[in-house]
């Protein structure tokens, strides 16, 4: 008996046709193999004979018996038969490790059409022969001349001081108008706009929403605009709060520079039971909006008309509490609940006008990204791209415009645009030492005279030292200078801007946190103490200096290392490095003495804080420990303690051990302490007080 059975399949064979068929087929592959074999043995005969050749010479030439082989190899497939040739043929594909000529394909990166074939958006800011226009009062970009504006949008901008519209507005505002403008069925293209820092993109989304919202009869939230960061929330806030001055509209901020209670307050009221929105245009960070579509009954977002992502790139970049699915979901479940009759009123007419609604998007950004997959994540519908500079893609010629197999290839198209910088802008660079990079600093700003500079660090951590540093060099001086980095609170972060904005403060050390949007007016310098790490920081670094058609400067500190490297990233993106400033050469010796003493400081300032962690989680530990053991010799009296135990409850219990730990934490922040309890005030205000006086008038 047979273990184990092997069922093979044997074709049966219904005819002798089919059987004479079979037996011919057998003999034609019987017939291709010793083809084969034929052709291998030839091919290794000549092979071993040309090594013999080759044998007594030295290496060279072996690389030319390697070629000639591969030109036989080349003339052979003439000699062989079809079925060979096909064989052959197989060899197109690359094998590992193998002979390396096997042909490969360009793999050429291509543009979506919508990113290839952009609306350009002509003409810079204000330019010379355009205020020439202005003052013979024939100016079409004056927003008199303007007819899609509405009265109200006018009277807003001339109590904001702005006469006429920059050609983004020009580009953009009747776009807009005009898409939302067509009959219910077509839905107007979702936009992306790159423009260059300072060119007025806030007001290019904020008129046209104004202008559409405000024959609202009910109010609800129309219109949402998400920023990165608390600060810029704040600053577009105030524009489309100007705006609305002159409408019954109403916007609301959301940010955790306030209280969620105070913000739901602002965002909902109740009337005989019923939600109602206090708000018709909210502007928000996505942390704080996701915190409201979780936390804020009535907060409703099913009416959005307008979803606006301002420096859209960021947001893309970062994961930001995933604040995209928490919006769709809340969309689709109010839809969702409209649709079950599960949320009143439900009526036929509100039924159809929220089905299938989908808000416009509109991105803005000084630096778009063009990654796919990121703007796939916001799916957008029939994206337009709005942008400033753009390279037309090059005419290529018939043979460039097909590859080598023939088959014509897409044009791909050259995002110039991407990362471009205003035509007022004046970019210098100025070489150091690593070792005296704080005195260059302040060399530089004591020669040049700088009364409003911005100057930019990598890191917090530099930002918090290098601040300290120049504090104690301009101490003797008229020059105030601060930190402003994201190791501060955001309520902190804004009096620091708003101090510097009324000229209470020179110079302001930043972190990148706060590179990008940020707007304060006449800025002269913007100083890159330390090279950024990419293109993009860059361009919104030096994006806070020549702004809205004003004239500004860019200096980047550069050690002789980074020259290259920072060259090489400019000029990939077509900038070049800029002129070259220097120091007096005996800055070092002038200042020697100060810089010295400043540097001692910051070493003592670092050892303190470094004992100070230590205490601190000494503190921790031991607390932890302390609680331990009373607990286990409060549930088990009968068991005995250790002597260790014993020393521990001796010593004071938790109690005495904290108020021992503190002092020895109060005596190290002493210094500190010392230096900030001059400038509080003497009242007694409590602490929930004085933070709403500080967000008082940080709001004014
Ligand atoms: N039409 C205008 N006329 C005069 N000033 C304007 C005009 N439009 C905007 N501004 C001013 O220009 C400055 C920059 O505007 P805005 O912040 O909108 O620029 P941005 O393009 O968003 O810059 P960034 O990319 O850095 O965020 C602001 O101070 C604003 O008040």
């Amino acid at each position: 008996m047979e273990l184990f059975t092997v069922n093979r399949y044997t074709e049966d064979l219904k005819s002798p046709q089919d059987k004479e068929q079979k037996t011919s087929n057998e003999d034609e592959i019987l017939q291709k193999l010793l083809q084969k074999a034929a052709k291998r043995k030839r091919k290794h005969e000549k092979s071993e004979a040309a090594k013999q050749e080759a044998a007594p010479v030295e290496q060279p030439q072996v690389e030319e018996t390697k070629v000639e082989e591969k030109e036989v190899e080349k003339e052979e497939p003439k000699e062989t038969a079809p079925a060979e040739e096909e064989a052959t043929n197989s060899q197109d594909f690359q094998i590992l490790g193998g002979d390396d000529s096997a042909k490969r394909k360009k793999v050429t990166e291509v543009l979506p059409p919508w990113l290839a074939y952009p609306t350009i958006i002509e003409g810079g800011n204000l330019l010379p022969d355009e205020i020439e226009e202005l003052e013979a009062g024939k100016d079409e970009a004056s927003i008199e001349n303007l007819s899609y504006l509405k009265d109200h949008t006018r009277q807003a901008l001339k109590q904001m001081k702005i006469k006429r519209l920059f050609p983004v507005q020009r580009t953009v505002i009747p776009w807009i108008l005009e898409a939302q403008g067509k009959p219910a069925p077509l839905r107007p293209r979702d936009i992306c706009v790159s423009a260059p820092t300072g060119s007025g993109k806030t007001l290019a989304f904020a008129i046209p929403i104004v202008q559409l919202l405000n024959n609202r009869v009910r109010c609800k939230v129309r219109a949402l605009v998400v920023l990165p960061v608390a600060e810029l929330a704040l600053q577009v806030f105030k524009v489309i709060r100007a705006l609305c001055s002159k409408t019954e509209l109403e916007v609301c901020l959301l940010s955790k520079q306030h209280r969620l209670e105070d913000e739901q307050e602002k965002l909902v009221e109740v009337y005989k039971g019923q939600m109602y929105s206090k708000a018709d245009i909210v502007v928000t960070t996505p942390g704080r909006l996701v915190d409201h579509l979780h936390a804020t009954k009535g907060f409703c977002l099913k009416s959005l008309k307008f979803l606006v992502i301002d420096e859209a790139d960021r947001i893309m970049d970062a994961f930001f509490q995933n604040w995209l699915y928490h919006l769709d979901n809340h969309v689709r479940e109010t839809a969702n609940q409209l649709l079950a009759g599960t949320q009143p009123p439900l009526c036929l007419k509100e039924l159809y006008a929220t089905f299938g609604k989908v808000p416009h998007k509109l991105l803005f950004s000084a630096t778009m990204s063009q990654d796919p997959e990121k703007l796939q994540n916001l799916r957008l519908f029939q994206p337009k791209l709005f942008t400033t500079v753009f390279a037309l893609p090059v005419a290529r010629s018939a043979a460039e415009q097909t590859d080598a197999d023939g088959e014509s290839m897409p044009n791909t198209g050259h995002f110039a645009g991407k990362y471009t910088t205003p035509a007022e802008l004046t970019e210098q660079f100025c070489v150091t030492e690593l070792r005296i990079k704080p005195l260059t600093l302040f060399a530089l700003v004591e020669k040049y005279q700088w009364k409003r500079f911005l100057c930019f660090t990598n890191s917090t951590d530099t930002a918090n030292r290098l601040a300290f540093v120049m504090q104690q060099l301009f101490a003797a001086g008229p020059t105030k200078v601060a930190e402003l980095s994201g190791k501060l609170s955001a309520l902190v972060r804004t009096k620091t801007l708003t101090d510097f904005a009324r000229g209470r403060i020179n110079g302001l050390i930043c972190s990148d946190a706060l590179a990008r949007g940020i707007d304060v007016a006449d800025v002269d310098v913007v100083l890159s103490y330390e090279t950024p790490r990419h293109i993009k920081t860059y361009i919104h670094r030096v994006g806070r200096t020549a702004r809205a058609g004003r004239k500004g400067t860019a200096v980047t500190l550069l050690t002789e290392p980074e020259q290259a490297q920072f060259k090489k990233m400019l000029n990939e993106v077509g900038k070049a490095l800029g002129e070259e400033i220097t120091v007096s050469a005996d800055t070092e010796v002038r200042h020697a003495d100060i810089y010295k003493k400043a540097m001692e400081q910051l070493r003592k300032r670092q050892d303190d804080e470094k004992t100070l962690k230590i205490v601190q989680k000494r503190r921790v530990a031991q607390r932890s420990v302390l609680h331990k053991t009373q607990a286990e010799a409060a549930a088990n009296p009968s068991r005995p303690l250790t002597l260790m135990q014993k020393l521990q409850l001796k010593a004071g219990g938790v109690d005495q051990l904290e108020v021992k730990l503190k002092q020895q934490e109060n005596k190290l922040l002493a210094p500190a302490a010392k230096g900030k309890g001059k400038s509080k005030p003497k009242s007694k205000e409590t602490k929930k007080q004085r933070l709403a006086k500080q967000r008082k008038a940080i709001e004014e």
